[in-house]
């Protein structure tokens, strides 16, 4: 029998979690005779990692978290475990209840029905409440580790280089959206904000050189081909070096979407090559395009009209990856075209390593938070199923 923590950020998204946790899902649970052992309304950021490690601390055994937050909340709770010593293997169940701001995981794992106005907010509660439904779908982990030139390879993580996503982890565009957002949540407090922050980056180009390496059971990184509208190997087997510009560099674990209509990374669920955990990877480099001969201020205003339909495709449900480039250099949604407008990968492992004079390729984002590489550094991410001696699974 699993313990039962109720755990909530009162200010995350809309700020609705204390309504809905106080008029919907306490009251479920009492009519179905869960008894919570804590139910914790969080009072400060980082106060969710520390109530979930104090209570493996004081009491061991597996747990089912009742979690009332967006994203970020359960990536503080997976980076506190990643940092904490746990010394018995662990395994968490985590029911979603999504009061964020974009709520990427439960929306994935939850799709909204195009027939439906309004999806139930409480699909994964109501399967945690129905035994016979209950499918628990283990989490993978995307570890990134920030090494100076000074470190030795191979070494020890150090942890106060390393962060842990559970849904995106990017550089380039996306990192420079989530960068500067943040700035705007008070104002902007729903998703309007990150299309407020893509406008104003749309332009920029980053500079730096990429490696991607197979997942494990994989000879090769696996490459979709909007032709054959599958995953091919690439005719490179191993590491896979790629060299920029970069307009657009994201990775998932986990999801197809970053927002419940954003489908970033809508091949998620296609299989490929490969038995070990993996990522997606979405990649634009502008000088695929034949009409870019420069990277001069007017060829990037060129591009970033072409990024901008790339970004449009994720919200026309995820229609960017059979993209291609015409003979003439426009996109069309075909995979006739010489070319995909889009990399879409499936890897285990990858290793961004941006130009020192670059500052804005030096910030990476991990499920929302923004981190630096240090100068002359790099940053490696890799695919894992457990992090330290703890599995979680999510309740679908
Ligand atoms: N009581 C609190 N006061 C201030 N900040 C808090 C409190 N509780 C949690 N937080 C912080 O709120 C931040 C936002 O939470 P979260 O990321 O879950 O929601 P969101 O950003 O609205 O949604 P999403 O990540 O899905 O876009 C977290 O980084 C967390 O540290």
């Amino acid at each position: 029998m699993s313990n039962l923590l109720v755990l909530y950020n009162p200010v995350c998204g809309d700020k609705s979690a204390h309504k809905i946790f106080n008029e919907q899902v306490l009251p479920l649970l009492k009519q179905h005779n869960k008894v919570p052992s804590r139910v914790v309304e969080t009072t400060h950021a980082g106060h969710a990692g520390e109530v979930v490690i104090d209570f493996l601390l004081t009491t061991p055994g597996p747990l089912t978290i009742i979690l009332g937050s967006g994203d970020g909340t359960l990536h503080e709770i997976v980076v506190s475990l990643y940092n904490a010593t746990v010394s018995t293997p662990t395994e968490i169940s985590i029911v979603l209840v999504p009061c964020g701001t974009a709520n990427a995981l439960y929306w994935s794992l939850f799709p909204p029905k195009k027939a439906e106005l309004q999806s139930s907010l409480l699909q994964s509660l109501d399967t945690f409440l129905s035994p016979s439904l209950y499918n628990p779908r283990p989490l993978t982990f995307a570890i990134t580790s920030f090494h100076s030139p000074t470190s030795t390879f191979p070494a020890e993580p150090d942890t106060a280089k390393t962060s842990v996503a559970i849904v995106v982890t990017s550089t380039s565009l996306h990192a420079s959206i989530l960068h500067d957002s943040e700035a705007l949540r008070s104002t902007y407090p729903g998703i309007e904000r990150f299309k407020i922050a893509a406008q104003k980056n749309i332009t920029r180009w980053y500079t730096g050189s990429v490696k991607l390496f197979p997942s494990p059971g994989s000879e090769a990184v696996q490459l979709y081909d909007p032709k054959y509208q599958r995953f091919v190997p690439s005719t490179t087997r191993g590491e896979l070096q790629l060299s920029g510009p970069y307009a657009y560099f994201l990775s998932t674990v986990n999801v197809d979407r970053l927002e419940s209509a954003f489908r970033i990374t809508p091949l998620h669920n296609l299989p490929s090559d490969g038995d070990g955990p993996f990522m997606d990877v979405v990649i634009v480099r502008p000088q695929r395009d034949i009409t870019i001969k420069d990277e001069e201020e007017s060829s990037r205003e060129s591009f970033s009209r072409k990024m901008y339909q790339v970004l449009m495709g994720a919200y026309q449900d995820g229609a960017h990856p059979n993209m291609t480039y015409s003979e003439d250099g426009n996109i069309q949604s075909s995979e006739e075209g010489s070319s995909s407008v889009v990399e879409y990968f499936k890897c285990g492992k990858w290793e961004w390593t941006p130009e020192p004079g670059d500052d804005a390729a030096h910030y990476v984002c991990v499920d929302g938070e923004i981190l630096y590489i240090p100068p002359s550094g790099k940053a490696e991410c890799s695919a894992t199923s457990a992090i330290r001696n703890v599995e979680i699974s999510v309740v679908v």
